[in-house]
């Protein structure tokens, strides 16, 4: 799987997606196309599967029933090239999860050096090609406990660029930060973005979802119940559980 992939493959395709936990669905009858370029925002009351569903797409999670392709290749059980799956598919989580014993510069090295073989100083340019994108250049030498929230979510965006990927999927990635540090995340989001990222997004931020997805999906007890664009998604959802969800979650 590389670059070279037809372009018109979508980026990924969930087709009957399900995941079950014992009797509870956490995932039922699934069907999302994601083409290159594309930009999702998730969105859903707590449990009703958001997290799975991408956990799913690089494999965090397994699914029981459906298929999944990511750039034309199928994860199936028999997958052998999960790490290349991995490689191609960026993920950025609620929590940070940076090696703290290592500088920031070393977390954006890691992954390049140890799974793509590359040279620690290609590596090393492009970290700060990327710690620039997320502007923290000047944090490279420092370690994640010395910077703030904000400031470690952007070596995590930045950690998982460095690989290179072609999709990037989003977590939640504000949701434990401090009220004044969530636009500096959803700023370089929105770069990200402008550069032309294939983008699925697990978010409540709704102002970022206006600005930035293609597309607006409304979870709920583990099915897709809305799936539109920002501008209808908001002014004229078809369905009255997204009615409620957004009247909660925008206060009217
Ligand atoms: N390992 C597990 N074992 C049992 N149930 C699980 C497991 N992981 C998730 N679930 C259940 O699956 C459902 C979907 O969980 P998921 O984390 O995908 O929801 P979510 O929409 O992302 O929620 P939140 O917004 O709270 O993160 C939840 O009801 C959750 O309790």
């Amino acid at each position: 799987m590389t670059q070279s992939s037809a372009s018109d493959t979508p980026a990924v395709q969930l087709i009957g997606l399900g995941k079950h936990y014992g009797n509870f669905k956490a995932l039922d009858n699934i069907n999302l196309t994601v083409k290159r370029g594309e930009k999702i925002v998730v969105c859903g009351p707590s449990g009703s599967g958001k997290s799975t569903m991408i956990r799913c797409i690089n494999r965090l999670e397994e699914h029981d029933d459906g298929r999944i392709v990511v750039l034309g290749t199928e994860l199936d059980d028999d997958i052998g090239n999960i790490d290349e799956i991995r490689r191609e598919v960026g993920m950025v989580f609620q929590h940070f999860n940076l090696f703290p014993h290592m500088t920031v510069l070393e977390n954006c090295t890691l992954a390049p050096m140890r799974v793509r073989k590359m040279p620690r100083a290609e590596a090393e340019a492009i970290a700060r090609r990327y710690l620039e994108k997320v502007r923290i250049p000047e944090q490279a030498d420092k370690y994640p406990g010395q910077l703030s929230g904000g400031q470690q979510q952007r070596v995590a965006i930045a950690r998982s660029l460095c690989m290179q990927p072609h999709i990037m999927l989003f977590d939640e990635p504000t949701s434990a930060l401090d009220p004044e540090m969530i636009s500096e995340v959803l700023d370089v989001m929105v770069t990200l973005a402008a550069d032309g990222m294939t983008m699925i997004c697990v978010t409540h931020e709704m102002g970022f979802a206006r600005r930035v997805a293609d597309r607006v999906i409304f979870m709920d007890r583990g099915e897709i119940v809305e799936d539109a664009p920002p501008e209808t998604f908001f002014t004229a959802p078809r369905n009255e559980r997204t009615k409620k969800f957004l009247s909660q979650i925008l206060g009217h």
